[in-house]
């Protein structure tokens, strides 16, 4: 499929920072220090460049795109959202169902209390307004795996309203800025998840598992205040991360427990919103910034041939990278909400307004989970940049990787070498051979205190840079040794022989004449030959600095 040119606007690329939405959106821009995060090979969106469209040219219509998710988190909760199932993630299909699960007649719901925890907590963590009253209504489809015909959720009235969810971009190639952005959140309601319908092709049937059938759901609905996919899929890894550090949702989109879909339109700079398609039920950030993309420039294409946008339901086709309408869902759907009969309205209270001589089992203080609440991603981040003096891009790449913050604090507790040196380490060495191999932090055969020895071992000159690069991949092997004992093993110790060094260097001086007349004649790369040579005939172990400093004496004696 051959890809049609972008003319389309994202504010914050250099060449356009236009606003668009109802101009609520902002950002704080501050520099991100002068190591370029774009070329560190880390896969997170937040550490790419913010730049993927080209400049319109003369004469062309500029388009502003604008994007708006929904997203999906499962509820981190031991049972159901109105039963007592378990939730478990795998467990053998239809082995954790409930009466009420399958929609027996005679079953009513009962809300579990820590699913409306989560809610608050979240909505707290996004800044919203938490309504003291929310009201449950019934949403009607037809579906195999949606047994009772309808899904509870909270149309008219949800649990949180009105927040905001800000998240970290580097914007630019050299020099890169880290810039805060904010998108609205509209608001957070409760809602159950359907079952699943796995679809056995070979024999033209499709088989119902009704284990996820009522685990609860937050669904977080943001403003359409976003440009572009790469923009959505670092929003998304933001309130991943905040609902994580929260442990309201174990948010793991693999698990499908984070699911995303993308609300998209196009239109010119200064005129009305276009109409919006739905991209459904996206479960991985890069296909998630993939399908926007796409969806933008098709739309674009659309529109320049004289087409039109429909208001329709599309799904990502992640082997051809297009979006697809989705057959079953063609039309504008009428739910026929309802009021849930069965569930009175859901009230919370705070300390000023809970009832006198009231059970606390049975109410939920919103302010008593306030206090709860636990130190959020933008603020660890922060801490990480006062603490450490760690370059705010830095602090987001630390925080990017399930396991990386806690893997780094337990190396900085451990050696004396300084957080730059360490945030280099984690970031480029210890995360680039994860990611070579597709590994996660906890699956690392280097750990924390190997890495913290070696370092060690590096600051007090016993090794070189390149020697400490040869340690780590040996240590990489997790045969057991200790940074030491390889060194010790692989006779990688720094030479400290001062008089063996003078007598290699005076040799290579002779050795080489032809390089000396170079240098000599005001080639400048030719001292790094002969300090080539050095290092070559003590097989690394000479420091670099030291040999110069010693040819350079000779030479000019
Ligand atoms: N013109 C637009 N372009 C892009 N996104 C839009 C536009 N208008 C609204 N949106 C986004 O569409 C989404 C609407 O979500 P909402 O849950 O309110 O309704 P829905 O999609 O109709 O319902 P459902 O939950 O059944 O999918 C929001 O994320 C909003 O930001
Ligand atoms: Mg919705
Ligand atoms: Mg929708």
């Amino acid at each position: 499929m051959a890809a049609p040119m972008l003319r389309w606007c994202c504010p914050g690329r250099r060449w356009a920072f236009s606003r668009i939405g109802d101009g609520s959106r902002h950002e704080k821009r501050f520099p991100a220090g002068s190591a370029s995060s774009g070329k560190r090979g880390h896969s997170s969106v937040a550490q790419q460049p913010f730049i993927t469209a080209q400049k319109p040219r003369k004469g062309d219509h500029e388009w502003a795109a604008v994007v708006g998710l929904e997203i999906h988190a499962q509820i981190a909760s031991n049972s159901k959202l109105f039963s007592g199932s378990q939730v478990h993630f795998a467990a053998p299909p239809n082995s954790l169902v409930s009466f009420f699960d399958a929609s027996l007649p005679g079953t009513l719901p009962v809300l579990n209390r820590r699913c409306v925890e989560a809610a608050v907590m979240t909505g707290l963590a996004l800044g919203c307004h938490i309504n003291r009253k929310s009201l449950f209504d019934r949403k009607h489809y037809f579906y195999a795996d949606l047994p009772a015909g309808y899904q509870i959720t909270q149309q008219r009235l949800p649990i949180a309203v009105n927040g905001e969810l800000a998240y970290s971009v580097c914007v630019g190639k050299k020099p890169a800025w880290v810039a805060t952005r904010t998108v609205r959140v509209k608001q957070i309601q409760l809602e159950q998840d359907s079952g699943k319908s796995l679809h056995d092709d070979p024999r033209a049937r499709t088989l119902v598992d009704l284990n996820r059938a009522g685990v609860g759901l937050l669904e977080v609905v943001l403003e359409p205040d976003m440009c572009c996919g790469e923009e959505a899929a670092t929003a998304v890894r933001e309130l991943q991360l905040i609902l994580q550090a929260l442990g309201t949702s174990q948010a793991s989109m693999a698990e499908g427990q984070l699911r995303v879909d993308a609300n998209i339109s196009v239109h010119h700079p200064g005129e009305p919103l276009g109409v919006r398609t739905e991209v459904k039920n996206l479960n991985s950030a890069r296909f998630l910034a993939k399908a926007i993309d796409y969806e933008i420039q098709r739309q674009i294409n659309e529109l320049e041939n004289g087409g039109e946008i429909l208001n329709e339901t599309r799904s990502f086709d992640y082997k051809l990278g297009c979006t697809v309408p989705m057959r079953d869902k063609e039309g504008k759907q009428d739910y026929r909400f309802m009021p849930e009969p069965n569930l009175p309205p859901l009230l919370l209270y705070d300390s000023g307004s809970l009832p006198a001589g009231v059970d606390p089992q049975q109410v939920i203080n919103i302010d008593q989970l306030r206090e709860r609440l636990p130190e959020l991603p933008s603020v660890t981040r922060e801490k990480l940049v006062r603490q450490y003096g760690v370059l705010p891009e830095h602090s987001v790449a630390l925080l990017n990787e399930v396991g990386l913050l806690e893997f780094f604090q337990n190396v900085m507790k451990e050696t004396r070498a300084e957080p730059k040196k360490v945030t280099s380490w984690v970031l480029n060495t210890f995360l680039g051979f994860l990611k070579q191999r597709n590994l996660a932090v906890s699956e690392s055969p280097v750990t924390p205190a190997a890495l913290a020895e070696l370092l060690d071992l590096l600051d007090r000159k016993a090794i070189s840079s390149s020697a400490a690069k040869k340690v780590f991949a040996e240590l990489w092997r997790g045969e057991g040794k200790t940074p030491a004992q390889i060194v010790a093993e692989k006779k990688l110790e720094l030479m400290h022989d001062q008089e063996a060094l003078e007598q290699l260097c005076r040799a290579t001086l002779e050795a080489h004449t032809g390089v000396v007349t170079d240098l000599k004649k005001g080639n400048p790369r030719a001292i790094n030959k002969l300090i080539g040579l050095v290092r070559k005939a003590t097989l690394g172990r000479a420091d670099p600095a030291v040999i110069k400093e010693v040819l350079e004496r000779q030479l000019s004696s």
